[in-house]
C-alpha cells in the first residue's frame, strides 16, 4: 500500500488551500459520531477528511475476500501487498477501492465489522497502515493546509503532535440507537444484537495490546448524547478557532491596515481583504456557454444571481481578460448549464486556459435553437443577454430566461473557501 495511492483518487494536490491550518485529530469510540463531523468540519473548512477506520475496514474486505482467518498471521502478508486507494474530499462521498474494485458498499457489512477488530490488532497490518496514514497527513498539510482525521489512535499514535485533539463520545443507548438507524434496524431485538455487537467491538478496540483506543492526555473530550451533529461541528469549530487553526475567510486576522476583526467597521483597501470576504461566501457553480456563429465557447462562473422574477432576469459578470468574452458580446443567446455535486471536473475544465474546452471528455451538445448545451448537467437555462455593462475589470450581462429544463433533482456544486464542496443535511 502506497500513499500515493491513498490520496489520488478525488483530490489533486496543489489544490487551494482552505481555512483549517494543521491536523485536528477526532478519536472515539463506534458510532459516537466521528465521520459525521471529521467530514461536517473539513466540509465547512475547506480541507481534507480522512476516515481510517476505513483502511482497516479495507484490509478487512481483503481478509475476506481471500478467505483469511482475521486472526491468521497470513493476514500480515496481505496487507503488504494490498492496493488501496481512499478519497479524502469531504464532498465527494467516501470512494475506496482494493487492488482495482470498488469496495465502499461493502465496507460496513456484518462480515466486515466483525473481522476489522482482529485484522486491526495485528502489529505489522498496524505499522503499514501508521505510515501510510502519516504520509497521507504530510502531504495534504502541505498541499491543502489542514486535514481532519478520525480513528482510535489518531491523537495517541498517528498524529500526537496534531493542533486539535478531540475525543468523542456518546452514551452506550446513543450509540446503539444511533448505529440501528443508520443500518434501518428498528426492531427491539435488532436494536439490543446491534448494541452488543458495537460494545464488544469497543471492548477488542480498547484492549488490544497495540495502539489501543484511547483519550490522548490533551485531548478534549465531547459527549455528543444531547448534541446535533451542527452543535457537534460548532463545538469544534470553537476548538479549532481557539487553537488559532482556523483563516475565517471572512473574518482576516487583521484589517488591510493592521486594525484586528472586532475593531471597527473598515473601508476596503486592499484587495486580499476583498478576495478574502468572498472566499468565505459560498456561490453556486454554473458553467455558461455560447456560440455567435465562430464555434462553442463555454466558462465556469460563480456570479450567476438571478435578478428579478417579471421579467425573469439574471445576471452574470466576465472578466474584459476572458477569452469567451468576444463571443457572449456577440451571442444572441446563453446558456447557463448547472452543476450538480459530482461535476467539479467540468468546473475545473472549463475554468483552464488554453485547452479545448469542448473536446473530450466534455460531452456537449446543441439545443434545438443551436446554443451548446453540456450533457449530463442536471438542469439548464437558456437566457437572451438585453444589456452588457462594463464593470471595473468585468463584464456585467443581464440576460432575460426564456427557457429552462430541470432534469433531474441534485445536490449543487458550491465554490467556497478555495474549494469545491457541496450542500450537506449535516449542517
Ligand atoms: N450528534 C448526532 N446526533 C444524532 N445522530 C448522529 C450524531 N452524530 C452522528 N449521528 C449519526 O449516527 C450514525 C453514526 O455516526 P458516525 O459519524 O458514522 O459515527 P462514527 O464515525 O463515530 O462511527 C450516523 O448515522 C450519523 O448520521
Ligand atoms: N485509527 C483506527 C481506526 C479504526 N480502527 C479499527 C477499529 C474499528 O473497530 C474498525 C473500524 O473503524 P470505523 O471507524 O470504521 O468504525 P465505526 O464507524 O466507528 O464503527 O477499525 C483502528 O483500530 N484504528
Amino acid at each position: 500500500m502506497t500513499s500515493s495511492q491513498i490520496v489520488s483518487a478525488a483530490h489533486s494536490e496543489g489544490e487551494s488551500r482552505g481555512a483549517l491550518r494543521g491536523v485536528v485529530a477526532i478519536d472515539g469510540p463506534a458510532a459516537a459520531g466521528k465521520s459525521t463531523t471529521a467530514r461536517g468540519l473539513a466540509l465547512l473548512s475547506g480541507a481534507a477528511y480522512l476516515d481510517t477506520g476505513a483502511i482497516y475496514r479495507a484490509v478487512a474486505w481483503a481478509v475476506l475476500r481471500d478467505g483469511l482467518s482475521p486472526e491468521g498471521g497470513q493476514v500480515a502478508d496481505l496487507a503488504g501487498r494490498l492496493d488501496i486507494d481512499i478519497s479524502v474530499d469531504p464532498s465527494l462521498g467516501q470512494q475506496v477501492t482494493v487492488d482495482g474494485e470498488r469496495v465502499e458498499a461493502q465496507l460496513r457489512s456484518r462480515q466486515v465489522s466483525e473481522a476489522v477488530p482482529s485484522v486491526a490488532s495485528h502489529p505489522i497490518v498496524r505499522e503499514a497502515v501508521h505510515q501510510i496514514q502519516r504520509n497521507v497527513i504530510a502531504r495534504l498539510v502541505a498541499s491543502r493546509g489542514g486535514i481532519v482525521v478520525e480513528g482510535r489512535d489518531i491523537g495517541t499514535v498517528v498524529a500526537p503532535e496534531a493542533g486539535l485533539k478531540v475525543f468523542l463520545t456518546a452514551s452506550d443507548d446513543e450509540r446503539a440507537l444511533r448505529r440501528s438507524r443508520q443500518e434501518g434496524v428498528t426492531t427491539w431485538n435488532g436494536i439490543m444484537a446491534v448494541r452488543q455487537a458495537l460494545l464488544r467491538r469497543d471492548t477488542r478496540d480498547r484492549n488490544r495490546a497495540v495502539s489501543p483506543l484511547a483519550k490522548a492526555p490533551d485531548a478534549v473530550e465531547v459527549d455528543t448524547t444531547s448534541m446535533t451533529p451542527a452543535e457537534v461541528v460548532d463545538r469544534l469549530v470553537s476548538l479549532a478557532d481557539e487553537r488559532g487553526m482556523l483563516r475565517l475567510a471572512a473574518h482576516p486576522p487583521v484589517g488591510p491596515d493592521g486594525t484586528p476583526d472586532d475593531g471597527p467597521q473598515e473601508t476596503i483597501t486592499s484587495p486580499a481583504t476583498f478576495r478574502s470576504l468572498f472566499r468565505g461566501h459560498a456561490a453556486g457553480v454554473v458553467v455558461i456557454t455560447a456560440d455567435a456563429g465562430s464555434g462553442p465557447v463555454g466558462f465556469t462562473a460563480t456570479s450567476l444571481s438571478s435578478v428579478s422574477l417579471h421579467p425573469p432576469l439574471v445576471a452574470f459578470a466576465l472578466s474584459t481578460s476572458a477569452s469567451s468574452w468576444e463571443t457572449v458580446s456577440a451571442a444572441t443567446s446563453v446558456v447557463v448549464n448547472f452543476l450538480s455535486a459530482d461535476q467539479h471536473e467540468i468546473a475545473r475544465r472549463f475554468a483552464t486556459s488554453h485547452v479545448d474546452r469542448f473536446a473530450a471528455p466534455t460531452s456537449w451538445s446543441r439545443l434545438p435553437s443551436g446554443e451548446p448545451v453540456l450533457d449530463g448537467v442536471p438542469a439548464y437555462l437558456r437566457a437572451v443577454p438585453e444589456s452588457r455593462f462594463e464593470a471595473g475589470d468585468h463584464h456585467l450581462v443581464v440576460a432575460r430566461a426564456v427557457e429552462a429544463r430541470i432534469r433531474r433533482l441534485h445536490l449543487p456544486l458550491i465554490y467556497h473557501a478555495g474549494s469545491y464542496t457541496t450542500a450537506t443535511t449535516v449542517l
